[in-house]
């Protein structure tokens, strides 16, 4: 293991599309951490898409089995854990990111519209004005994702792995336990 965060675990948070499942999947390599992705295991344990828990059961519902989610990954040490957009929307949730380190892949409205226009797969940007939307949507959490312990500002055509240098890069100048470094 990469001793860089002692076995604290890595929150990744941002927007949709902001890379924190693909960006995440390359920290827990670097780090020797194990991967795990919120999104991921509320659809494996549902047997059901993200688009098909938003129709059927709601957002709400959706919030509600990603807060159980997220408090059960936080009894364990040693994940890079991508988590989805929405995690940084509930007080509670806080309490649990706040065990780790949390890092905000921060990008612009165009840059995620970009990645996603092609993609059906998030239910809140199935709308007739998706770059609206996601820029509506940033403004409203923006202040949110602004409490991580580290903010990554994305530049266009940056590539996932030059994203991750730059995470294990700034790690050591905000970690929280100064005999961790
Ligand atoms: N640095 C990058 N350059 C180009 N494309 C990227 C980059 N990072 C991610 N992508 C692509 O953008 C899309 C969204 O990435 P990803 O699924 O990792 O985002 P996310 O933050 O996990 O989104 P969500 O919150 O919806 O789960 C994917 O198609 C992915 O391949
Ligand atoms: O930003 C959001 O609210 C979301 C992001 C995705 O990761 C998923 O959790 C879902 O599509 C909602
Ligand atoms: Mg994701």
């Amino acid at each position: 293991m990469n001793n860089l965060l002692q076995g604290i675990n890595l929150y990744l948070v941002g927007m949709m599309g902001a890379g924190k499942t693909t960006v995440g999947r390359l920290l827990a390599s670097e780090l020797g951490y194990g991967f795990v992705d919120t999104d991921e295991v509320i659809t494996a344990s549902a047997k059901k898409s993200i688009n098909n828990i938003f129709a059927e059961e709601g957002e709400a519902e959706f919030r509600k089995l990603e807060s159980d989610v997220l408090s059960q990954v936080s009894a364990y040490t040693k994940l890079a854990v991508a988590t989805g957009g929405g995690i940084i929307l509930k007080r509670e949730n806080w309490s649990y990111l706040h065990h780790g380190l949390i890092v905000w892949l921060d990008a612009t409205p165009e840059l995620l519209y970009n990645r996603l226009k092609q993609d059906t797969t998030r239910p809140l940007l199935q709308d007739s004005n998706p770059l609206l939307k996601i820029t509506n949507i940033l403004k409203e959490r923006e202040s949110l994702y602004a409490l991580a312990d580290l903010r990554i500002t994305l530049q266009e055509g940056e590539t996932p792995e030059e994203i991750a240098k730059r995470v294990m890069n700034q790690i050591p100048s905000v970690l929280k336990h100064s005999d961790a470094v």
